[in-house]
């Protein structure tokens, strides 16, 4: 036997031994190999991978993950290291504030493209510092003083929907709000809104979008070089351009050389475009297919705003209790978020018979707590009225509105959110008759991957509205 065949052999035995080893461990001594689940599941991540990479469309592993929980149950080993329960309690208990601490899942595939920013930072206390240094820039006060920006853009905004109406042109409305969010998120954190580029950033970003399963399992992007990954992936022309973009915006030159704030900016833009965009659009479409519901929304808009001309103050539309409804009725049905928010704890949680030891990565499903069919009969339904009136149910309801996190990382931009949602609908609904255009739930509407965040069909248009006229 020559000496290099010795090698190769003592090479693929060691590799079996290693191979048997992680699997007998997975299977009879990981802290979860008791958990429900399928074996497979707990046993590789190959399980997910199939699911979210090679299954057409892309990102139907938290599909499959519903599917499962019928069979198996609310808890649910869904990786060799990770447990989804899907239970509303289960939420609070998880997703906390005070002093208990929170590590995100190190794995988790949030950073992968930002590892300097606050959505990847992995230890408690280092997302402490990083949320402590933004937080003054998104707090209620904080938003309000950009207000005079906020109506500036709305302005903006109601000019394009008012030539719309002279030109007869049908209106993506996905991707104007998307625009308009992007030049929102892109002025507030760097002093010059990224319009000249606006639409060719939105979809290309949509593009990046899709290539984020490949990115949680590939992490490429801090390995390959920059030039030829642009070649290859949609996702680092993105970033490259957002970083160019970046550059020459007006930070000192001191913080423009270190990464960290490119991972921090690039966060913000991704975290503040798509997201408040995408519950507009899906508000949209529900109240322009339900009569009594837009009718319900003009009648209090029109007393509440007599002048159609007028500026509609955030604190005005605030008060507005049918069309604050409609909006956390949208943001339910958007459940916005179908990343698995992974964390461990340093203590060890119990949830029912299971107690889940410290090192295990734990989520609950947020559509699981906002499609609760307990806390919010027919689900699917689009239904604003579920948010009024003195039933007790609504106080519940209230408590696990969940769509913005909850704990030390949820939303850091959530102020931002609903000033631009309340602004949006009421400019749309106050000023301007619309009906859908070609638009069709399954196709446009209805979320089917995920992709991070929930998108619809590969073969989506997006909403598309034509403007009828401009209301007095
Ligand atoms: C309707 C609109 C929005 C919804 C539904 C939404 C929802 C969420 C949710 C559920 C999380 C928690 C994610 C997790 O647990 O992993 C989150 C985090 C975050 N959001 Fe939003 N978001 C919206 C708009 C915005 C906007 C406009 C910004 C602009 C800055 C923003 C910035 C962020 C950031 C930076 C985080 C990470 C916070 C942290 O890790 O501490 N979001 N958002």
């Amino acid at each position: 036997v020559r000496p290099d065949n010795v090698a190769l052999k003592w090479c693929a035995f060691l590799v079996l031994l290693y191979v048997c080893g992680v699997i007998v461990y997975r299977l009879y001594f990981h802290s979860l190999s008791r958990f429900p689940g399928p074996k497979m599941a707990g046993l590789t991540y190959l399980y997910e991978f199939y699911y979210d990479v090679l299954k057409a469309p892309g990102g139907q592993y938290y599909l499959k993950l519903e599917e499962l929980h019928g069979k198996y149950g609310p808890i649910l080993r869904i990786t060799p290291d990770e447990v989804q329960v899907n239970d509303a309690d289960f939420f609070e208990k998880l997703y906390v504030t005070g002093s208990s601490k929170r590590h995100r899942w190190e794995t988790a595939g949030t950073g992968k493209t930002s590892p300097g920013s606050i959505a990847a930072a992995v230890s408690h206390d280092l997302h402490r510092i990083r949320r402590n240094s933004l937080s003054k820039f998104f707090s209620k006060a904080a938003v309000m003083r950009l207000e005079s920006r906020l109506q500036s853009k709305m302005a903006s905004l109601c000019q394009k929907l008012e030539e719309a109406v002279r030109c007869g042109e049908i209106i993506n409305i996905s991707t104007t709000f998307s625009m308009l969010t992007l030049s929102i998120i892109s002025e507030y954190s760097f002093g010059k809104s990224w319009d000249d580029q606006g639409e060719e950033f939105v979809l290309t970003m949509r593009e990046g979008f899709n290539s984020m399963h490949l990115l949680k399992y590939f992490p490429v992007m801090h390995y390959v070089p920059r030039p030829i990954l642009e070649q290859l992936l949609s996702v680092a022309r993105v970033v490259s351009k957002w970083e160019t973009v970046m550059l020459d915006s007006r930070l000192p030159e001191s913080e423009k050389e270190t990464q960290r704030i490119a991972d921090e900016a690039l966060i913000l833009v991704i975290a503040g475009t798509e997201s408040t965009s995408r519950t507009l659009s899906t508000a949209i479409y529900h109240i322009l297919t339900q009569p009594a519901i837009l009718s319900n929304l003009r009648d209090e808009l029109d007393k509440a705003i007599p002048d159609s001309n007028a500026e509609i103050p955030v604190a005005k539309a605030e008060l507005l209790p049918y069309l604050t409804a409609v909006l956390k009725e949208a943001n339910r049905i958007t459940a916005l978020l179908t990343n698995r928010s992974l964390f461990t704890a340093e203590q060890p949680l119990q949830y029912k018979e299971w107690t889940i030891q410290p090192g295990a990565a734990m989520c609950v499903n947020y559509r699981a707590v906002l499609y609760n069919e307990d806390i919010f009969p027919e689900p699917e339904r689009f239904d604003p009225s579920r948010w009024l009136g003195d039933s007790e149910e609504v106080p519940r309801r209230n408590r696990h509105f969940i769509a913005f996190g909850r704990g030390h990382r949820s939303c850091l931009g959530v102020n931002l959110a609903w000033a631009e949602l309340y602004l949006a609908a009421a400019n749309m609904f106050r000023k301007f008759d619309m009906q859908l255009h070609d638009t069709v739930y399954e196709r446009d509407v209805k979320i089917v991957r995920d992709c991070n965040v929930g998108f619809p069909s590969l073969q989506s248009k997006g909403v598309r509205i034509e403007i009828l006229n401009r209301r007095s």
